[in-house]
């Protein structure tokens, strides 16, 4: 395997399918990547553009390979077969599935905070962020002693503060309760120009999924189908693992919800 980086107008293997994507503007492609631990096959021939500042969706039964998919992404594993493309200097941000402190680590939130890059953006770009997550009066506190609505927004704050070109987020709603899924899902679809980045998402949230995104992916150790929510909805792959869950027409209403602050929920 390998992860390359090319400049922006070089062309590499174009994906199949894909509606959205255009040859200028690719952030990063996967190119049949296969990734198989002995004769277990966890994914095979994955062939993904991602273009700056598109939001694609991942969405596929558990053990189907989304949080492998993300690894290989991240470089923390190896494909086995095919390869990873950066178009760009890619500056990944990652929100995890899950973020366990051991016990004995004191680890405070501005510990964790700290750690981020301050040369990526200003001093009010931070406090844009600690204000919009309603972080500020959460500074001290240890990481060990936040709900899970309160983790999730110190990790997306963590991500958000290196200024990536791709954020991850891995079931980044695991654990909320619906009103802080509602507006978590808007603060990341309506983030300011100063932020705005490709993004991976994630989701066992299929309602959400076929609601709020552009662009889906379904994935079951390989790509059953892709494309538009409409265009998917109407897929017979989909049908077969979906379908019993999912039965309503597709209509894109971004920001239909009620915009909820964090500090209100
Ligand atoms: N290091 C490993 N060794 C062996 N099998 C693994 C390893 N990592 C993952 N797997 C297996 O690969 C499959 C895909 O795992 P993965 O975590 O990518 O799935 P997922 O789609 O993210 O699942 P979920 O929705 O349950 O989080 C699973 O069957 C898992 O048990």
């Amino acid at each position: 395997m390998s992860l390359s980086t090319s400049p922006s107008n070089q062309s590499t293997t174009a994906i199949v399918n894909s509606s959205t994507t255009n040859e200028a503007g690719k952030l990063l492609s996967l190119n049949d990547v296969s990734y198989h631990i002995g004769h277990q096959r966890l994914l095979s021939h994955i062939d993904i553009d991602i273009a700056i500042n598109e939001t694609v969706s991942i969405i596929g039964p558990n053990g189907a390979g989304k949080s492998t998919l993300v690894k290989l992404i991240l470089g923390l594993i190896e494909s086995t077969k095919g390869s990873i493309t950066a178009h760009q200097q890619l500056q990944f941000g990652y929100v995890p599935q899950r973020f366990a402190v051991p016990p004995i680590l004191p680890l405070r939130v501005c510990d964790l905070l700290g750690q981020a890059d301050k040369r990526r953006l200003t001093a009010e770009q931070r406090q844009f962020i600690f204000d919009n997550l309603s972080l500020t009066h959460l500074l001290s506190r240890q990481m060990l002693q936040l709900s899970g609505g309160e983790t999730q927004r110190v990790l997306l704050a963590r991500a958000l503060l290196d200024k990536p070109n791709l954020l991850i987020l891995d079931e980044p709603m695991q654990g909320l309760d619906p009103d802080t899924e509602v507006w978590l899902y808007q603060f990341i679809d309506e983030l300011p120009e100063f932020l705005r980045c490709a993004m991976l998402v994630v989701s066992h949230d299929l309602h959400w999924v076929m609601k709020g995104s552009r662009r889906v992916i379904c994935l079951n150790k390989h790509i059953c189908c892709e494309g538009q929510p409409s265009e998917l909805a109407m897929s017979s792959e989909f049908q077969k693992l979906f379908g019993h869950h999912y039965e309503q027409p597709y209509v894109h209403q971004p920001h239909a919800c009620e915009h909820h602050a964090p500090s209100e929920l």
